[in-house]
């Protein structure tokens, strides 16, 4: 039975927080019914991402004044507290008497006798003016307390980026995981001219912008619902892709007729962009530890139209291979990582609580890193990336890798020549020449939380 978006997304809010969903499938779950108008898609998506952005200051002002804590409240009728906080204290559009009449009809329908407290929290919180407080940046400096409530990432995370980033730097970073990603993708030159491919994909009323640092990435301005419910994206004219993994196959620089080995590679984001660069010749050896992704992989590769080129392998990157060993002229590792940089995308990463896996990842990541150098021929390139921003997954790994292999150096692929185009909007040459590059969308506007480093194999 078709619902209002204000109660769906009462309930998406709670899967993504309680089951662990995450927000994009949750949220392309409920768009996918056709049930709104894009008015109401763009409302219920506004307010599912809204309230994941703002969760932390969210909670605080509903116990405060449901005067008891947020995590003992009945899951719908926090799911609707948490959207309606939102709608009162970050947006001016709705009025506050809507916004609380909503609610207490929302609680109604399911909760009848909890009308009366969902009514008597938001009349409360509106009585309080909290809205100008709610939104002013903080004027206190250097408190991790008021940084993780002011930007509503926990204080364990704070602390934790505070250990790589200077004060300046984590405010600013902070602040970027508060501002809307963009809608990138990558246009597939394998179904294709540029032009042709843009023409058709117009026909279908999505606007893209190009952008300058990448030849094949493109913004979208405008599109009507999913946009992977476009005929255009069934047929493989485009794949919908950060910047950042664009900018890692650029690195990798695959050559026609190469072999290419993909560590870990579902759902083939990178693996099908290599096979494009490659224009179809050569061999991708796309592995995965995970069947159900590798799946995906078969799918976006049979979609973009280069499965003949890719081979899938389900695979645990931990465990030696000798068999492919010096066999490949480049190998990606873009590693299983904590995915910190992708918050902006998916703010729900902000609140997960496997800590366990955190702490294993910097070990899994040199584990899969050595084995994907054994496998790179000599001269061959190795390209390490993870979309984090933490130095213990990144630079650490790779240091402890050229320790312990001579044989492998740094390599600045960004000379001038074959990826000016990058260098020229994107990095200093300095930067550029170091060998690896650490983004984030406090400094590269566009680009999500991203590693990458490359080395060169000489025995
Ligand atoms: C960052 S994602 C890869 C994204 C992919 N390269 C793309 O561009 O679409 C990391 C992948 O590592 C896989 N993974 C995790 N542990 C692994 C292991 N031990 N061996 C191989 N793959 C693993 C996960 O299943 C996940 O698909």
């Amino acid at each position: 039975m078709k619902i209002s978006p204000r109660e769906a997304a009462a309930h998406a809010l709670e899967n993504i927080l309680t089951f662990e969903r995450f927000s994009n499938r949750e949220t392309g779950r409920w768009l996918e019914k056709g049930w709104w108008s894009p008015e109401d898609q763009r409302l219920f998506l506004l307010l599912v991402y809204g309230s994941l952005e703002q969760l932390l200051q969210l909670d605080q002002l509903i116990s405060a004044h449901a005067r008891r804590p947020v995590d003992k409240l009945d899951p719908f009728l926090r799911g609707i507290l948490r959207i309606s906080v939102y709608q009162l204290c970050f947006t001016d559009r709705i009025p506050a008497y809507a916004v609380i009449n909503e609610a207490v009809e929302l609680a109604k329908k399911k909760k009848p006798k909890a009308a009366g407290l969902v009514n008597a929290v938001l009349r409360a919180i509106t009585r309080s003016g909290i809205k100008d407080k709610a939104r002013n940046p903080i004027v206190d400096d250097d408190n991790l307390q008021a940084l993780s409530l002011f930007y509503s990432h926990p204080q364990w995370l704070v602390e934790l980026l505070h250990q790589d980033y200077s004060w300046t730097d984590l405010k600013a970073l902070l602040a970027a995981h508060q501002q809307p990603p963009s809608l990138t993708v990558r246009l597939n030159l394998l179904k294709g001219k540029k032009e042709e491919l843009l023409f058709a994909i117009s026909q279908e009323g999505i606007e893209l912008e190009p952008l300058g640092y990448i030849p094949e990435a493109f913004r979208v301005i405008t599109h009507q619902g999913l946009i992977t419910n476009s005929d255009v994206y069934r047929r493989g004219l485009f794949h919908i892709q950060s910047l950042s993994s664009m900018m890692a196959v650029h690195w990798l620089d695959p050559q026609p007729g190469e072999r290419i080995i993909d560590m870990a590679a579902a759902p083939g984001g990178k693996a099908t962009f290599i096979a494009q660069r490659m224009n179809g010749k050569g061999q991708v050896t796309a592995r995965d530890i995970s069947a159900r992704r590798i799946q995906q992989i078969k799918e976006n590769a049979q979609r973009l139209g280069c499965n003949e080129i890719i081979t899938c392998q389900e695979k645990d990157g931990r465990k030696p291979d000798p068999e492919m060993t010096h066999t490949a002229d480049r190998v990606l590792l873009d590693a299983p990582c904590s995915s910190f940089g992708m918050i902006r995308k998916k703010p729900e990463l902000k609140y997960i609580k496997n800590w366990q896996r955190l702490r294993e990842l910097p070990q899994l990541q040199y584990q899969m890193l050595e084995n994907a150098g054994k496998m790179v021929r000599n001269e061959g390139v190795l390209v390490y990336s993870t979309c984090t921003y933490l130095h213990r997954e990144n630079d650490a790994v790779v240091e402890r890798f050229l320790d312990n292999h001579p044989n492998f150096k740094l390599e600045p692929q960004m000379e001038k020549g074959t990826n000016d185009f990058i260098i020229n909007d994107l990095f200093t040459e300095k930067e550029a020449s170091k060998g690896f590059i650490q983004l984030g969308p406090h400094i590269h506007l566009d680009f999500d939380g991203f590693f990458v480093a490359r080395m060169k194999r000489t025995d």
